[in-house]
């Protein structure tokens, strides 16, 4: 957005495209019917289908699909919900069909896509062609272009329709509760602000772990991926709130802005600023695998290449951060399901010079912070406890947070990303230079027609992903651990 952007509109309609879609089914229609039960769904939902659906159909849908996810429906909850939802049937990427839609939208509209990337362009245009786009904001799932190229040529053809003040670019990461909280909560702890740097940290590690395969989206992750699927987007997101600079006070006074705008711009910046400290990885810093059983599932290529798992080293060229390894790892079908980053501190001996990556002095396992990201979003502290008595044996304890203990029930990603197009409220969305900068790390391990290492369902994938991280090796996240 350019630096004179006024605040963002809030919407009078939301118009979601691809209602009646996977994503719709197990994200959007229960977060909706979530901010419907928290009061914050102000707004009538118009869903668009090329389907001959009625009103009566949308909501028998939308019920099941409510009931599939949430555990404590509430059936008042679900009508007031259903009263405010309606469907316009019948409408394609044309704008001849856009008439009944055009009359159903009152006001400034939030138009989400909920679609096949490759309907995003036609669907702009076609809105734009039948005026749609003057009182309008498009919303844009992921992933958002295949590469860079592809990512620059379809913001170009994009901005064509709609400004980039009218664009917001959907990563659910950035509705986490934990992923949000990040930035904050590096910044307002002295247990943690003070480490947070290549003089106290020995290696970070990021996980996001699934112990599910790619079911019934297989011809969309067959030409996807694993990099491009959660780590070009999701995982670098979160990065960059890792890793990033605190945003200055300075930033958050810029004059004439309201709140959510100078914020989002300034942590937008941050982020930008440490994505373009990031090398492009290497290759030879890759490690790429694919689940045995892969290619026999329904829509994928049967001498697929695609991978269903990737790790990866990263170097961060910057005064915070130089020399520290960040290693990111994601995978299907692995031993759990689990996201969370672990940060290994140095050993103390370590600060009187020796070397990285060399676990801690006299055999003791090193200290950890892990920020859980899902199941159970919190904060753990493994620390070294020694037993006064001689041998003087040192053990691992730990100390914790559950978030939602303090916090109460955290809101539902998809509750936070709708609420915010809805509002106008651009925090929790990727910017477009964060997406091209992203697509520039992961350029040269996308791509690479090299074959993945085979890995055994329910593993933590290829053993040669361990050369990637020596020491200690990789930690897996607290949830997988026995005992947990
Ligand atoms: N599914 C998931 O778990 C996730 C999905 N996403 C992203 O969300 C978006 C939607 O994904 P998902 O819901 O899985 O997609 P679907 O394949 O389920 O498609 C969504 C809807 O798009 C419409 N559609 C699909 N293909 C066409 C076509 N060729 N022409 C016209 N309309 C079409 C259909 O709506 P209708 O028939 O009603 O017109 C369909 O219900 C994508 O960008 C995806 O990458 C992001 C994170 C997770
Ligand atoms: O965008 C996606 O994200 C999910 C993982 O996100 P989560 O919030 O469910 O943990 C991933 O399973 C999916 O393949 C991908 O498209």
């Amino acid at each position: 957005a350019s630096d004179t952007a006024a605040a963002l509109e809030g919407a009078d309609v939301l118009v979601l495209f691809g209602i009646t879609g996977d994503l719709a089914r197990k994200m959007i229609l229960p977060a909706l019917y979530r901010l419907c039960e928290s009061g914050l769904l102000t707004v009538p939902v118009v869903g668009v289908t090329t389907r001959a659906w009625d009103d009566g159909m949308l909501r028998a849908h939308a019920r099941d699909a409510v009931t599939e996810a949430v555990t404590d429906f509430d059936e008042a909850v679900f009508q007031r919900f259903a009263a405010q939802l309606s469907v316009v049937a019948g409408v394609h990427a044309d704008p001849n069909t856009m008439k009944p839609l055009a009359e159903a939208i009152h006001g400034f509209a939030a138009v989400y896509l909920a679609v096949p990337p490759s309907l995003f362009l036609p669907l702009a245009k076609a809105l734009a062609e039948a005026g749609l786009n003057r009182s309008a904001r498009l919303v844009v799932e992921k992933p958002f272009g295949h590469d860079l190229a592809s990512c620059r040529e379809l913001q170009t053809d994009l901005e064509r329709y709609f400004d980039d003040d009218h664009l917001l670019h959907v990563d659910h990461f950035l509705g986490e509760e934990a992923v949000r909280g990040l930035p904050g909560l590096r910044t307002a702890n002295t247990l943690l602000t003070p480490v947070w740097s290549r003089d106290w940290i020995d290696n970070v590690q990021i996980t996001l772990a699934e112990d599910f395969g790619v079911e019934d989206r297989g011809s969309f992750y067959d030409a996807v991926g694993c990099i491009r699927d959660v780590i070009q987007n999701h995982l670098l997101q979160l990065l960059a709130y890792l890793a990033m600079e605190p945003i200055g006070t300075e930033a958050l006074r810029t004059k004439g802005q309201p709140d959510a705008q100078a914020k989002a711009k300034a942590r937008a910046a941050e982020a930008l600023r440490l994505l373009q400290a990031v090398r492009t990885i290497r290759p030879e810093d890759a490690v790429l695998g694919q689940y045995q059983g892969y290619q026999q599932v329904t829509g994928v290529r049967p001498d697929s290449t695609t991978e269903t798992y990737a790790a990866l080293r990263l170097s961060i060229d910057n005064e915070r951060w130089s020399g520290v390894p960040f290693y990111i790892r994601s995978g299907k079908c692995l031993a759990a399901t689990a996201t969370e980053v672990v940060v290994q501190l140095r050993a103390p001996s370590l600060i009187a010079g020796t070397q990285r990556g060399g676990g801690g002095s006299h055999g003791t396992p090193p200290d950890l912070i892990r920020f859980r990201v899902k199941p159970n979003p919190g904060l753990t502290f493994a620390v070294t406890l020694e037993r006064p008595e001689p041998p003087h044996e040192r053990v691992t304890g730990a100390a914790g947070v559950d978030f939602e203990t303090v916090l109460g029930r955290e809101p539902l990603p998809y509750e936070t990303v709708m609420n915010a197009a809805i509002v106008g409220d651009p925090i929790p969305f990727a910017t477009f230079p964060c997406i091209e900068e992203a697509w520039r790390i992961v350029a040269d391990v996308i791509d690479t027609g090299s074959r993945p290492i085979p890995y055994e369902q329910g593993s933590w994938g290829p053993d040669a992903a361990r050369r990637l991280v020596p020491g200690e090796g990789w930690h897996q996240p607290l949830w997988a651990l026995p005992g947990t």
